[in-house]
């Protein structure tokens, strides 16, 4: 289907509650120490970007934020909640949700059913009064297909609401994951390259969408290849480096770094 240029609206920001603390970190696979001593902590919204070179442990890190990957020591806690050891479902109702390397959205679903799943499939008694016809069940879901045309409105999808989201252009699928992600009213949203892929002219329209994302008071931490997009978009930058943190500051200090010039371009320190 044709890509049409995409307008998003802004929505009000609401006050900043996020708090994502990181301490001591450590994620070992067998022999290999992935994220090492990893502590940070961010207490407002806005745009982190996450970078470093391959293998240096940002997806291990973004697996641990959102409880997919345990860590074998150290804490994490958001919003004051410490979900170090909880998993990814109660991880997700704490506040941390995220997208994916590789996207995953339904493809045989609709977008609009696709951003209202996060909300109606966590409901069992929801599921079976749907099934059963029941009024209340009814009421519900109408609420929550309002509430998922919002997120719709929100990321500049609503036109296409009703299509089937393999019937999108990849730029547009990335765009329904987003609004996936945010129907659980995250804290801290994960994107994990969420522009591979994306020709020139989409990325900067995604970009924009981050930066309005993270306006809202939303902390967005994004891992991204595509070095200068991230330097240009985020608030802060955090670089790993064989496990570790290399450098942690605004874009202008990062690209300016001998030692993040060293370990990401080659440059001899
Ligand atoms: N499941 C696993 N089992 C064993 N080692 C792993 C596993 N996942 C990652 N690693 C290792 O942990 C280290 C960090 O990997 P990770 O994928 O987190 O880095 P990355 O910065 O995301 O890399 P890339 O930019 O290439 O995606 C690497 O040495 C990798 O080989």
């Amino acid at each position: 289907m044709e890509e049409r240029s995409v307008s998003h609206t802004r929505w009000p920001r609401r006050p900043v509650t996020t708090a994502v603390e990181v301490f001591r970190a450590t994620v070992r696979y067998g022999g290999v120490t992935a994220v090492e001593d990893f502590t940070f902590s961010h207490s407002s919204g806005g745009v982190i970007g996450l970078i470093g070179p391959n293998g240096a442990g940002k997806t291990t890190l973004m697996n641990a934020l959102s409880g997919v990957t345990p860590l074998t020591s150290g804490t994490i806690r958001v919003n004051g909640h410490d979900i170090t050891s909880v998993g990814p479902v109660r991880t997700a109702r704490l506040g941390v949700t995220r997208t994916f390397q590789n996207l995953q959205i339904f493809g045989s679903l609709t977008v609009l059913q696709n951003v209202m799943l996060p909300r109606t499939a966590r409901s069992l008694s929801l599921s079976l009064g749907h099934v059963l016809g029941l009024a209340s069940a009814r009421r519900r879901i109408a609420v929550e297909r309002r509430t998922a045309h919002e997120l719709l409105e929100r990321v500049g999808m609503a036109q296409y609401a009703h299509l089937s989201a393999n019937s999108l252009a990849y730029g547009l699928q990335r765009r329904v994951e987003i609004a996936r992600a945010l129907a659980g009213d995250p804290a801290l949203l994960l994107l994990d390259e969420p522009l591979a892929g994306l020709a020139r002219a989409e990325s900067t329209d995604l970009t924009s969408l981050f930066t309005d994302i993270a306006a809202e008071g939303v902390t967005v931490l994004l891992v991204e290849h595509d070095v200068a997009g991230v330097l240009s978009v985020s608030d802060r930058v955090v670089v790993l480096d064989h496990g570790r943190l290399l450098a942690d500051g605004t874009s202008e200090r990062i690209a300016a770094d001998p030692a993040v010039r060293a370990a990401y371009l080659g440059e001899e320190r």
